[in-house]
């Protein structure tokens, strides 16, 4: 199957009757505007953002006219992960940016873009994250400040009320990861509707608290304002409840603009630690976790890849499996769980994972077209309103197969 169009998900029978894969094809689309407009845009504020010499520029003015309006063109030079992207081609280099999937497309987009700004290149600008700059205003801006704070008033809470606040704001602190502030409509975002489109959270707790030590993957995915109540809600686990061991998975290279990397889980347990009071004592536990292997950070290729989970290979598959809740956060993470495709929303969520290998939760605020697990009724109470709730990143839901 070139990309699974009509379903056929590897290790499984052909589910014909999934809906289509979600392209960037139409104009005027969500996925549109992100690769017509938010992606140039992105190229510009990266040249901006960093002092690249004049090479560094030509590649990034010949990435905005590739996918302006050109075809994909494969990686050039010897590339460490050409094999890789080989391998999850799909044959869609060669084609317009437009026809292939909008995660393929978008995804390869990012890979590109490190390309350009010689990311993995031997030389001066080998491992030089081009987001960065984004990334550390946020970590040290005043947003950051007051989630730190709030972790002070966690102490004087019943233990369950602690939970269920950590849960709300690692979920809400997806709401504006930075690629999405690219555009008019995230630029303006910010405000929250109450009352989440699905709520599953009361599951998290007993599936956690269950018999024998428990084993936790949370697979991140902004850094800075995301990933602090991340770390928060990770030292919950491992310090008041009784789980031995969190896997942390973040981006072996940076992507989606705030995605977190490795030296973001650093720069975040770093801020905790500077701030003093409650965030200080959680960034030392973090830190003494890190220490001993309780808290582990991981980085998968896979994690970068352009492809659904259900395609995913079996060492990752034998993490999720053997964990006992794997907590997937994020836009992004969604549409690969469920798949990126024209889901009805009513569609039951545990029919879309049914692939998953484990027990599986997703905390993710809305910022694309893709969703499913919505109760009829709140569909059209969405559509009625006639604001664009699928993508303004005001509404959230947790939901959960376990
Ligand atoms: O950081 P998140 O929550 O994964 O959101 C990233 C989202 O932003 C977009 O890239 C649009 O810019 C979506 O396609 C994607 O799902």
């Amino acid at each position: 199957m070139a990309d699974g169009d009509a379903g056929g998900r590897p290790g499984e029978a052909a589910v014909t009757s999934d809906p289509p894969v979600i392209r960037s094809n139409v104009p005027g689309s969500f996925p549109w505007g992100v690769m017509h407009e938010r992606h140039p845009a992105l190229i510009r504020r990266v040249g901006e953002a960093t002092p690249y010499g004049p090479d560094r520029r030509r590649a990034l003015d010949l990435l905005l006219a590739e996918i302006t309006d050109g075809v994909i063109r494969p990686l050039e030079g010897p590339v460490h992960d050409r094999e890789l992207w080989r391998s999850w081609d799909r044959g869609h280099l060669g084609r317009r940016w437009d026809d292939a999937p909008f995660l393929w497309a978008e995804s390869y987009f990012y890979r590109k873009l490190l390309a350009a700004v010689g990311y993995f290149d031997p030389g001066p600008w080998r491992g030089i994250d081009p987001f960065e700059p984004f990334k550390q205003a946020e970590l040290l801006g005043k947003g950051v400040d007051e989630e730190l704070r709030a972790l002070g008033g966690l102490s004087s809470m019943p233990v369950e009320e602690q939970a269920r606040t950590l849960v709300h704001r690692a979920l809400w602190g997806n709401q504006a990861d930075l690629g999405f502030r690219l555009s008019a409509a995230g630029a303006q975002a910010g405000g929250q509707v109450t009352g989440l489109l699905a709520d599953d959270g009361d599951l998290i707790w007993p599936a956690v608290d269950g018999p024998g030590p428990a084993r936790v993957c949370l697979v991140a995915d902004n850094a800075g304002g995301e990933l602090l109540p991340d770390l928060a809600l990770i030292d919950h686990l491992l310090h008041t409840r009784a789980v031995r061991e969190v896997s942390l998975h973040v981006k072996p290279s940076p992507y989606y603009v705030s995605d977190a990397v490795p030296a973001d889980v650093v720069a975040s347990v770093r801020r905790l630690s500077a701030a003093g009071g409650a965030a200080g004592e959680v960034g030392e536990r973090l830190r003494a976790a890190m220490s001993s292997g309780r808290l582990a950070v991981r980085t998968h290729a896979f994690s970068c890849a352009p492809l659904p989970y259900d395609e995913m290979p079996g060492d990752l598959r034998e993490e999720f499996a053997s964990a006992t809740l794997t907590i997937m956060k994020g836009d992004l993470n969604y549409r690969r769980l469920v798949g990126d495709r024209a889901w009805a929303p009513t569609t039951p969520f545990a029919e879309t994972v049914g692939y998953f290998p484990g027990p599986v939760v997703a905390l993710r605020t809305l910022k694309s077209d893709v969703v499913v697990g919505l109760g009829a009724e709140t569909v059209a109470a969405l559509e009625a309103d006639g604001r664009p709730w699928r993508t303004s990143g005001t509404h959230a839901l947790i939901q959960a197969r376990l």
